[in-house]
């Protein structure tokens, strides 16, 4: 905010893009239910920031990236860029910015391709984001002119690290950060808490907040000390506060104590802004109380279980177990997984074969007599015979196994122990009397039909 602060100073016109659609983009961090209000909430808080700095709000304006990002024609330049762009560059990219996961969506590596389209859609001559965005800003560069669009003028800012040790700012971690409407009370529980040790001017999230926010802000900081540490003393600039700092000429303490009150004196106004009815309101709507999420995620249904189609593609013996098997399965993803299972002397290996069967994929993985096992062959087993269940012929590999009825929740990333999911799901999994596996009576399927077991009729499932 206070580079922007000094843009409008300088008599930039500033565009500020609440990038709806990114947000989306990258693994559906924000639902699209709230990206409406939560961008008017943004907007207020911007606008209440600046107003704080002191500078004319004339020169800005907000836009929203689906306002124009769903037009035909940034549609179709969407596409000639998927043309032009590898996914090894798009990927590359977006390293920094989109989240990574082992299978990458194909929404991250539009990302960064949208955010280079941004720039002549917005009809702007400079970018200006955090130093994280370099690589967008190279590929921006890069295939703007590609599409006989101009290259545009990148402005980075350096990130500010964390208030905890692990360094970096996160939106899950309440701590790591101080909200923009924070209590006083909170600033300073959560500056009290900051990793901030004597002398240490590395990843020091107080110290990177004066350098950044409060020296171009106030010119000076003043620092509160007992006569016997040398008594009061302003800094008139960063430099000479970090150097105090790393001699221990300034306290931990001392710095937190001043730090809390100057950031509180600058959010004060912001605070008192809204205060206001409608922008209180504003907020519930943006950031609706969680309780929901809890006791959703507490529900015991089906659905949160991540089965899937695998594919046998070899089994061995145990080389330590005379009861297991270890199997290499192929279940969609990048690399198959091993899964142990306790099949040796109740079902023929050469059966298991080149078998498609259903994995259980989101149990916590176990190791097996020293072999790691990641996932779960499901079965069908009475005391006399076990059979692993069958999905619907012409099933591939990584196909979601659901149950009828419940096909809408999501799996858990990975099932809890501790809350015992799958021991409490459990014995409501039978084979029916037609043979087909079931959760309470709903059946096991695929987009393909319902899974199925040979023979054991009312067999429990597990
Ligand atoms: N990539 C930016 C968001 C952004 C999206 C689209 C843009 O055009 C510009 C910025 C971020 O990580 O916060």
């Amino acid at each position: 905010m206070t580079k922007i602060a000094d843009f409008l100073k300088a008599g930039c016109k500033v565009t500020i893009l609440f990038a709806d659609l990114h947000a989306y983009l990258d693994n559906m961090k924000a639902p699209w239910e709230l990206l409406e209000k939560r961008a008017q909430y943004y907007q207020k808080v911007i606008q209440s920031m600046l107003r704080t700095l002191g500078v004319p709000l004339d020169k800005l304006k907000f836009v929203k990236g689906t306002d124009y990002q769903l037009s035909r024609e940034y549609t179709l330049d969407v596409y000639k860029l998927s043309s032009l762009v590898t996914e090894h560059d798009a990927r590359k990219a977006g390293a920094e910015v989109v989240k990574q996961a082992s299978t990458s969506l194909l929404s991250g590596l539009l990302y960064p391709g949208l955010q280079a389209l941004d720039e002549e859609y917005l009809d702007v001559d400079a970018q200006f984001g955090g130093v994280d965005q370099r690589k967008i800003f190279v590929y921006a560069e890069k295939y703007l002119p590609m599409l006989g669009y101009k290259k545009r003028i990148h402005l980075m800012n350096p990130m500010v690290p964390g208030l905890t040790e692990a360094g970096k700012m996160s939106a899950s971690d309440e701590d790591s950060k101080i909200d923009i409407l924070d209590s006083p009370e909170s600033v300073k529980r959560k500056l009290k808490k900051a990793f901030c040790e004597p002398g240490n001017i590395e990843r020091n999230g107080i110290l990177s907040f004066c350098k950044y926010v409060l020296f171009p802000v106030n010119n000076e900081l003043g620092i509160e000390r007992k006569e016997e540490y040398g008594g009061n003393v302003t800094f008139k600039n960063y430099d000479d506060l970090e150097k105090a700092f790393e001699k221990q000429d300034v306290h931990p303490g001392d710095l937190k104590l001043s730090v809390q009150k100057a950031l509180n004196k600058l959010l004060e106004p912001i605070r008192k802004d809204f205060e206001k009815p409608e922008l209180k309101t504003l907020i519930a709507q943006a950031y609706p109380p969680p309780p929901k999420k809890g006791a959703a995620l507490e529900e015991i249904v089906p659905s949160r279980l991540d089965l899937r189609v695998g594919k046998i593609i070899s089994v061995e013996k145990h080389p330590d177990a005379d009861s297991l098997f270890v199997e290499t399965v192929d279940l969609g993803e990048e690399e198959p997984r091993t899964v142990v299972s306790g099949l040796a002397g109740l079902y023929p290996m050469e059966k298991l074969l080149d078998r498609v069967a259903v994995f259980m994929c989101n149990l916590k993985p176990v190791k097996m007599r020293g072999v790691m096992s990641l996932a779960m062959l499901m079965c069908a087993s009475t005391p006399e015979a076990v059979e692993p269940l069958e999905p619907p012929s012409g099933s591939c590999p990584g196909e979601r196994v659901y149950f009828e009825g419940h096909e809408e929740g999501q799996p858990d990333e990975k099932l809890n122990p501790k809350k015992k999911i799958w021991e409490k799901l459990q014995p409501d999994l039978f084979v029916s009397n037609s043979l087909v596996a079931q959760w309470q009576e709903c059946n096991m399927m695929t987009k393909l039909g319902n899974v199925t077991c040979p023979t054991l009729k009312k067999a429990p499932i597990k």
